[in-house]
């Protein structure tokens, strides 16, 4: 159990966020470890659809929404299972309105609605997380690291693709913010903060989080 506040706070429920390549898995896997906290982890290598996505968006966009909506829906039933509902802490490299904020931009028309339902179904009545690390990086940053991981069916993205996901990243988390004023967002640097290469900016980014749990 989370009991080690003088004030009571929630325990920490924690969702890395940021566009493609922002370094939410990188971040979030070196914050599970620091804080020894459980990590919830996309699964990214398995998706039998993001190959064709990103050969044609159009086609494939509804059947990639529904299978990241499916999986994500399992993995949070299975988490709070495991953890929220027994007031144990969890960080989680995705929170689950990035489903929301993706099928928005690759969905239109009546398969949007139908997946606006179906999303609504499945995840209104599940715990959110209470604090949301935001990493904010422009389009070079993200080019570069798309880059360096490497894989095969990412390197042809379209930039302005990425663009667009930068821009709907900022208009979703100013929506959290004014929506759920509870929620701790801590927003982070992505191009300057090099917590891979700069043990000292990581510091900082737990710093920073520490003073919300
Ligand atoms: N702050 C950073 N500085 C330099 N490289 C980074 C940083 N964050 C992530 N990376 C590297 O960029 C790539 C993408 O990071 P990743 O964590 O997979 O991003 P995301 O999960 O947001 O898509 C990885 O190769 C990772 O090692
Ligand atoms: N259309 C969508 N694409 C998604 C979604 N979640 C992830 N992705 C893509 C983006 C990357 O190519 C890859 C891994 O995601 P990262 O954010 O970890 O880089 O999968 C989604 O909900 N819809």
């Amino acid at each position: 159990m989370w009991e080690d506040h003088e004030v009571k706070k929630p325990c920490p429920f924690i969702a890395v966020e940021g566009a493609i390549g922002a370094g939410k898995t990188t971040l979030a896997t070196m914050l599970a470890e620091r804080f020894n906290f459980p990590l919830l982890k996309e699964i990214v290598e398995e998706n039998p659809f993001l190959d064709k996505f990103y050969q044609n968006i159009e086609e494939w966009a509804f059947q990639l929404e529904m299978f990241f909506l499916c999986n994500r829906y399992k993995q949070l039933e299975d988490t709070v299972k495991n953890y929220v509902s027994r007031g144990m802490p969890v960080v989680s490299d995705y929170h689950i309105y990035k489903n929301w904020i993706f099928a928005q931009r690759t969905l239109q028309g009546n398969k949007r609605e139908k997946y606006r339902q179906i999303y609504h179904l499945l995840t209104d009545d599940l715990p959110k997380p209470n604090v949301i690390v935001y990493i904010q990086a422009e389009l070079a940053t993200l080019l570069k690291r798309i880059e360096k991981r490497g894989r095969s069916f990412e390197q042809d993205i379209d930039p302005g693709y990425l663009e667009r996901l930068i821009e709907d990243y900022e208009t979703a988390i100013t929506q959290i913010k004014a929506r759920e004023p509870e929620t701790v967002v801590i927003t982070i640097d992505g191009n300057t903060l090099d917590f891979v290469e700069h043990p000292e900016h990581f510091e900082q980014i737990v710093a920073q989080i520490k003073e919300h749990l």
